[in-house]
């Protein structure tokens, strides 16, 4: 058995059994992943108006490894159907995609109108999903904010975001919720203020270094960026709850993303510091979510440059989720560092816990293409059990998981179509999450990141997440991956394990 085979290794990914459906229980979902600016192109079509995504990518393309951007992405906009029957072909139970808030409100705002063209297009997806027998998970914010809105009062900056995402997230579930049950507010709240507002690096671009980044505050931006998107948040489960749960009966939740941070040493210190470094990550949307205050690392850490909640707001805050999206892709050592005092404040700094990928010169795991990911699943594990026992085991889909490799336009399009790592990754991960079941974690559904390659913020198409191949030189055309085919055979039931898996 798994366990047997367990206690003879170190390290049980070496006995990572290949699973299948049947290893999970019966009903678990799973389905694959895509967001609209990264899949839909179609960027100024069908009554579109800009995002901040469309700004930044052609304002400053040299922030884009290949200077290229979502104008026509995969062009998903015009092939869903196609992108439907794949869906189905492979066996998914559900497909999670992203509505672009400004093709449904041109700028963001009621006041700019709302774009029946947009309507329709989602209608259109949503219809042909449902034919399949496909359910649609559909995330209302996936960081593609309307630029009328950033122009307006800086986005999520401001307050007045909170009322203008829970109008949008209304006409959602007013126009699309008699066939969508499964609701995700935003995606990755945490990525949206650190990568747009600390370092600079996604949209709107902004940091306290004025060489890179057109104006910011990385001490003070991210904070306030992540308190109005939790406001703004729990202003949506509140209507969603008041004026359609009754008639609609979906559940609601949010995609929070983080790594398991692995103490560097098991000094004390790095202890703690893996402790404050999931409170900066993890706990600055779990904690208000479950308990109405910020983790108290953070208030500590950060004193009066962290926002405060009214009461009012932290009753509404806690409890505004049927279920938790975890998007996990890889896991950190955490190492102490003291703070210096001289330096100018920042979120990337506040924590006092250094991110490391190595530990004296050994990697935490194989290196994929994005550099920040490495590849750990027992981290995937570690961090549903620390869910479980921190947070009062909430009900979680896995939102994302995946792995990406280069895009090397030296490889012949048969060559482009051979992706073993990718394999020997989701059966390594896939691994882990029926152990954390096991282990009585309330996990209830997996999606892949990404069913297609598609357009990967900053690094562009230079490197490919998909499990079918994009191939941007000839019209955006789709083929099975080798992953296609070992997923294929998982959805159906069929054990199947790539031949190095069973050499171990
Ligand atoms: O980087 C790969 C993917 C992105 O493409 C998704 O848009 C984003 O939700 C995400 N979070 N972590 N990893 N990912």
């Amino acid at each position: 058995s798994c366990e047997a085979a367990l206690s003879k290794h170190k390290d049980p990914t070496l006995t990572a059994k290949a699973l299948n459906r049947s290893s999970f229980p019966p009903g678990f979902i799973f389905g694959s992943a895509g967001a609209a600016y990264q899949f839909e192109g179609g960027a100024k079509e069908g009554g579109r108006g800009p995002s901040i995504w469309d700004t930044f990518t052609h304002k400053y393309p040299d922030k884009i490894t290949d200077r290229s951007n979502g104008d026509v992405a995969i062009d998903s906009y015009h092939r869903y159907k196609e992108d439907v029957s794949i869906v189905k072909d492979m066996g998914w139970d559900a497909y999670r995609f992203s509505i672009s808030w400004s093709r449904i409100l041109p700028t963001g705002m009621l006041s700019g109108g709302v774009n029946q063209e947009g309507i329709k297009y989602y209608n259109n997806l949503i219809n042909e999903l449902v034919a399949n027998g496909i359910k649609p998970f559909v995330t209302i914010f996936h960081w593609d904010l309307p630029q009328g809105i950033e122009d307006a009062y800086g986005g999520f900056l401001s307050p007045k975001s909170v009322d203008d995402f829970r109008n949008y997230a209304e006409i959602c579930f007013r126009e699309f919720g008699d066939r969508v049950k499964h609701w995700i507010t935003l995606n990755e709240p945490h990525t949206f203020s650190n990568a747009g507002y600390t370092s600079g690096v996604f949209a709107p671009g902004r940091c306290s270094n004025h060489t890179q980044c057109n104006g910011g505050n990385s001490g003070t931006e991210p904070y306030l960026a992540s308190h109005h998107q939790l406001l703004a948040h729990a202003a949506a489960v509140k209507v969603y709850r008041e004026k359609f749960l009754a008639t609609q009966k979906g559940v609601i939740g949010i995609a929070l993303n983080t790594g398991f941070s692995v103490p560097f040493s098991d000094s004390q210190a790095d202890k703690d510091a893996a402790s404050r470094a999931m409170d900066f990550s993890y706990g600055w949307f779990l904690d208000p979510l479950t308990r109405g205050q910020y983790p108290q690392s953070m208030q500590s850490l950060v004193g009066n440059r962290l926002p405060k909640f009214t009461r009012e707001q932290s009753k509404m805050l806690t409890g505004s989720f049927d279920f938790i999206g975890l998007n996990y892709y890889s896991s950190s050592y955490a190492k102490a560092v003291p703070l210096n005092k001289a330096g100018t404040p920042s979120y990337a700094t506040d924590s006092q816990a250094d991110s490391l990928n190595n530990r004296n010169g050994v990697p935490i795991g194989p290196v994929a293409a994005s550099d920040w990911l490495y590849v750990y699943p027992k981290g995937f594990r570690d961090l549903l059990l620390y869910t479980k026992r921190k947070y009062k085991n909430p009900l979680i889909y896995i939102t994302e998981n995946g792995v990406d490799e280069r895009n090397d336009p030296k490889l012949s399009l048969e060559q482009a179509l051979i992706d073993k790592d990718r394999i020997k990754y989701y059966d390594e991960h896939l691994y882990y999450l029926q152990l954390a079941i096991k282990d009585g974690v309330n996990v209830k559904g997996f999606f892949a990141w990404s069913l297609f390659d598609n357009f990967e913020w900053a690094n562009g198409y230079t490197v490919r997440f998909g499990i079918y191949f994009v191939d941007y030189k000839n019209g955006n055309k789709r083929y099975p991956k080798q992953s296609a085919h070992w997923f294929k055979n998982f959805l159906k039931g069929k054990s199947h394990s790539s031949p190095e898996l069973k050499s171990k």
